[in-house]
């Protein structure tokens, strides 16, 4: 321990005295060291909910994988070494010969009872058919998870994570220099400028590239402080490190937005405003902020949902089409959107606070904080001029669902009379159960000439049985992973290495998100704009459902999608 401790040491101070030698960005690297993932704020809601769980995935699936390659390798007589070596290279997910997860935080709590407060959540989305070979490959990745307590701006915590992943790095005999260190940040932003100064100085190994941190939305809580923590940050890393993550991108139905769009030819010619009334971006929780009211206090639903997660879905429906996929040129696209939004009225939005949302210990009893948001964005362009989208977003509301819902406008010079079954509406439901589903208008099958509201009907539980959607997180942490082990990496070019990073991390347009919702925060901020009570499991205050129809929204009455049987 004592000799560890020392030779951690020696290493840091001769990092620090390089300070910035271009040498460590040493790009020659052999890309075979240990990987240590390490999760700050690892006793918090994300990191046991999706952090945990997802990288318990990401570690079975590598087991599962090499399991099927033997088979096939045996069945098709090709040799073995060649099939699992070119699968580890494709999808590297966590070895467990090199891994190590560190959780970090405050509370004082021991490897046992970390692992106690994950194991649960591992299990959660599993299906119990496979039940227990599921607990004991979480046994043995609860093994893999060590905890060290300490401060977020103090030397001395900073100093034993530091021991610890050395320690985790001399026994799997890393080369000084080529290890992997993956920091997670599952903290509130307030805490990152500091987080930020201990892992530079105390954390960081030697080789520049090598070293990545994770850090999650909001990025900031206006224009102003975003601006700063982006400064902050690029002052001690280099900005290939930074990965900011916006979940809702890792969805699987998020995914699909650009191919849904620009890869058939049905959309083109519908997807403006000639033809859409109104388009709404949904997201409700049938649960309040549970223990969470220390960070969403601080923020509120605005800068927790609607001003990073419902914004970039967003862009993606109303951007147009990029000159490739390269992720530079979907941003292009991207911050046009944004750039292209007037500034909201106070008049098209409504705030909500649900009842008992001030009952939490650590809610300020005179809190004017939103649990609920409905806020009208309009797009000055040629494509959406006049088209309301309505982003609407809320806790402890009726049910848990996001959704994006394009409603059209009425049939010109209707011979059906309609009218009265709604207009057509194209539903794409990010969760849960994932689906896409076309509200038309059809003849009521029988005798009579009558018309009835139906759909055309893309569930994907049902189109793609036996189809494992992975969860969000896994293919976001997947792609810091394969950042590290990728083929691409062979090539250091400029365009290689973004080859393959896809669209999930967020590096330019937050700040025009910012711009967008800034001056609406800060009139919140001040109790000039203030919250409308309503009840828990209601649909939020009845004035939201009035904005909407002020929007131009029209219900469909009496229609109701029933989720397919399988
Ligand atoms: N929860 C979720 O589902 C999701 C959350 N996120 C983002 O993840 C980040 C963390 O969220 P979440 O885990 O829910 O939040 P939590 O409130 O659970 O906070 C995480 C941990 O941070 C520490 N912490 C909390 N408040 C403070 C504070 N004021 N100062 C210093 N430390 C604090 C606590 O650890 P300790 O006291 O032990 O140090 C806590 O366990 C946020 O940016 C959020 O937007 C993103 C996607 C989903
Ligand atoms: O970012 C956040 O997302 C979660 C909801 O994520 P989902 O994938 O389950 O929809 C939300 O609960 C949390 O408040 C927020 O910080």
């Amino acid at each position: 321990m004592e000799s560890n401790r020392s030779s951690t040491e020696g290493r840091r101070s001769s990092v620090s005295s390089e300070g910035d030698d271009p040498s460590l960005d040493n790009t020659n690297v052999s890309e075979t060291g240990s990987l240590s993932i390490i999760v700050l704020g690892a006793s918090g809601d994300l990191a046991k909910k999706k952090t945990f769980p997802a990288l318990f995935n990401l570690y079975q699936q590598e087991c599962l994988t090499t399991l099927v390659l033997r088979i096939t390798s045996l069945d098709e007589g090709a040799a073995p070494g060649i099939s699992l070596q070119g699968t580890r290279c494709m999808q590297g997910f966590l070895q467990s010969n090199e891994v190590h997860i560190f959780g970090y935080a405050r509370t004082k709590i021991s490897d046992e009872e970390l692992r106690d407060r994950i194991r649960g959540h591992l299990l959660q989305s599993k299906n119990s058919s496979s039940g227990s070979r599921e607990s004991e490959d979480a046994a043995k990745f609860l093994q893999l998870v060590k905890y060290i307590s300490g401060a977020y701006d103090g030397e001395e915590g900073f100093r034993l994570l530091d021991t610890a992943i050395y320690e985790h790095e001399v026994s799997k005999n890393t080369q000084d220099g080529s290890s992997r260190r993956l920091f997670y940040l599952a903290l509130p932003p307030s805490v990152y400028p500091s987080v930020f100064r201990m892992i530079k100085l105390f954390c960081m190994n030697k080789c520049r590239r090598l070293g990545r941190i994770v850090v999650e939305k909001p990025f900031g809580k206006d224009l102003k402080s975003a601006e700063a923590l982006s400064g902050q940050i690029g002052e001690l890393f280099g900005e290939e490190q930074i990965y900011r993550i916006d979940h809702y991108l890792g969805k699987e139905l998020v995914q699909n937005l650009l191919v849904l769009r620009f890869a058939n030819r049905f959309f083109y010619p519908l997807w403006n405003r000639d033809n859409i009334d109104s388009i709404q971006i949904v997201f409700r929780e049938d649960f309040g902020t549970e223990g969470r009211g220390g960070y969403f206090d601080e923020y509120g639903i605005i800068r927790d949902i609607i001003q990073n997660h419902l914004i970039q879905v967003l862009c993606l429906v109303a951007m147009e089409k990029p000159v490739s996929l390269t992720p530079e040129h979907i941003r292009d696209e991207k911050v046009k959107v944004l750039q292209s939004v007037v500034p909201i009225k106070d008049e098209e939005v409504v705030l909500g606070q649900y009842e008992g949302y001030k009952d939490d210990p650590t809610v300020p009893n005179d809190s004017n904080t939103p649990t609920f948001a409905t806020v009208v964005l309009r797009i000055h362009n040629e494509r959406w001029e006049g088209v309301p989208f309505v982003l609407k977003a809320g806790k402890a509301l009726n049910s848990r669902k996001a959704e994006i819902r394009v409603q059209f406008k009425e049939v010109p010079g209707d011979i059906f009379k309609c009218k009265k079954q709604g207009r057509n509406e194209f539903v794409i439901r990010l969760q849960p159960s994932e689906a896409m589903y076309m509200k038309l208008t059809v003849k009521q099958p029988g005798l009579q000439m009558s018309t009835t509201q139906s759909e055309l009907d893309l569930s994907y539980q049902q189109r793609y049985q036996g189809v494992q959607i992975p969860e969000a997180y896994e293919r976001l942490i997947l792609d810091t992973l394969v950042y590290y082990n990728s083929v691409y990496f062979e090539c250091d070019c400029i365009t290689c290495r973004k080859k393959c990073q896809t669209d999930k991390f967020d590096h330019v347009n937050h700040q025009e998100a910012w711009e967008i919702f800034t001056p609406m925060l800060h009139r919140i901020d001040d109790g000039k704009l203030k919250p409308i009570l309503y009840k828990q499991g209601s649909r939020g205050p009845v004035e939201a459902d009035e904005l909407l129809g002020k929007a131009g929204y029209m219900q469909t009455h009496g229609y109701k999608w029933v989720q397919p049987n399988l």
